[in-house]
């Protein structure tokens, strides 16, 4: 079971990101081109989420995708959702 570290600490090593209110999980909204890029960028991020075990709630609107981050397990942000919001930064980046 991954440590609880908690949103701040989890925000001092991203950037982008917010706190959400009233729970302790990660907030940020992607934006893309169109539909497609956003498309690209959900469907690496789900690859990537599914070898890690670890799974983004997420919400798409053509081009946007409002992401939230959190370890269910663990009530909070833990590391995994460090690793899987850095991932998301780099896979965001040129789409
Ligand atoms: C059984 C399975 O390993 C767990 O339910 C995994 C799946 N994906 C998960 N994703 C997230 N974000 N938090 C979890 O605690 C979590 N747990």
């Amino acid at each position: 079971m991954p440590q609880k570290i908690g949103a701040e600490a989890a925000l001092a090593r991203l950037k982008g990101w917010s706190v959400v209110d009233g729970r302790d999980a990660i907030e940020k909204t992607f934006e893309f081109p169109d539909f497609k890029a956003a498309w690209a960028f959900m469907s690496a991020v789900a690859d990537k989420a599914d070898a890690m075990d670890h799974h983004p709630e997420w919400f798409n609107v053509y081009n946007k995708v409002d992401v939230t981050l959190a370890t269910h397990d663990a009530d909070g942000v833990t590391e995994l959702d460090v690793t899987l919001a850095s991932f998301m930064d780099d896979a965001a980046r040129g789409r």
